[in-house]
């Protein structure tokens, strides 16, 4: 497919999954915002998505310092408002200038039984609230063993985005993550991704257009480090990364936004 255009700015995001409080999380920002300067984020949306807990803070320390860090939550609940004990509404994650939400992330579909229809949901009411879902798809092992990881992508791709219009999808983020390569230092090799982000980029055009096709960012997530980004970045339906591990670390996390500057 076509190269990323302008109109799809890479997106670094760092999932810190289950780690950081609200003041370690304040800390990481900081160090984060102390290395990045102007022209990064002319060159990439960088984007933290902190535990629920530390939202708030992340909040007011961008707010204060004016960082041109966006920031989302790591889950949404498909319901917008009611007797659901210890949900988080779309409604709740905007009103905290959230940008992003993640949907269907493997580790939710995996110990929380999530399947399609609840991602659909809950890309849907993220949608709605006017967040951009972060759309998760991605094989286990097996299945890429049997070779039919393409089509599980795909099935999970239809599934999450039913219902969902072209101009929601246009502005829809799909990350392409192998469960297999999630914190196991195993990353997919760039053709690996390559392979599925256009598969998932072709799908696009074929269930919307040609439009959003191009206009939608497809990040690549697993084992993502400084020494493996550039390749990554280098192909052509790669628009960026969701980083669980490495996004912990500023200074590995500031290299992979800055990828431009290594040696592919
Ligand atoms: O959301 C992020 C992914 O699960 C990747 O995690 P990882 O970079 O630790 O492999």
């Amino acid at each position: 497919m076509a190269p990323a255009t302008p109109s799809r700015k890479p997106l670094m995001a760092g999932n810190w999954k289950m780690n950081n409080n609200h003041l370690e999380a304040i800390a990481l920002v900081q160090k984060m915002a102390f290395a990045l300067k102007e022209p990064d984020f002319d060159a990439v949306d960088v984007a933290v998505i902190p535990p629920f807990t530390a939202i708030r803070s992340v909040q007011t320390l961008i707010d204060a310092d004016r960082l041109a860090i966006q920031y989302g939550a790591q889950d949404v609940s498909q319901h917008a408002s009611g007797a659901y004990t210890g949900e988080i509404s779309a409604a709740m994650l905007a009103k905290l200038g959230c940008t992003y939400a993640v949907v269907g992330h493997s580790e939710r579909r995996q110990y929380h039984a999530e399947d399609d229809a609840v991602v659909n949901a809950k890309a849907r009411a993220a949608l709605a609230a006017d967040l951009t879902p972060i759309l998760c798809v991605g094989e286990g092992l097996e299945v890429r063993k049997a070779g039919e990881h393409v089509a599980h992508c795909l099935a999970q791709l239809d599934g999450g985005l039913e219902k969902i219009t072209a101009d929601q999808a246009r502005r829809t983020v799909i990350a392409y993550e192998p469960v297999w390569a999630i914190g196991t230092g195993e990353v997919a090799t760039p053709q690996d991704a390559q392979e599925v982000c256009a598969a998932i980029r072709t799908r696009l055009a074929d269930l919307y257009d040609g439009g959003v096709a191009d206009e939608a960012r497809i990040l690549y997530g697993g084992s993502v480090k400084g020494g493996n980004i550039a390749k990554l970045m280098a192909q052509d339906d790669v628009d960026g990364a969701l980083v669980g591990g490495a996004s912990l670390d500023p200074g590995e996390f500031v290299k992979i936004c800055r990828y431009r500057d290594l040696p592919v």
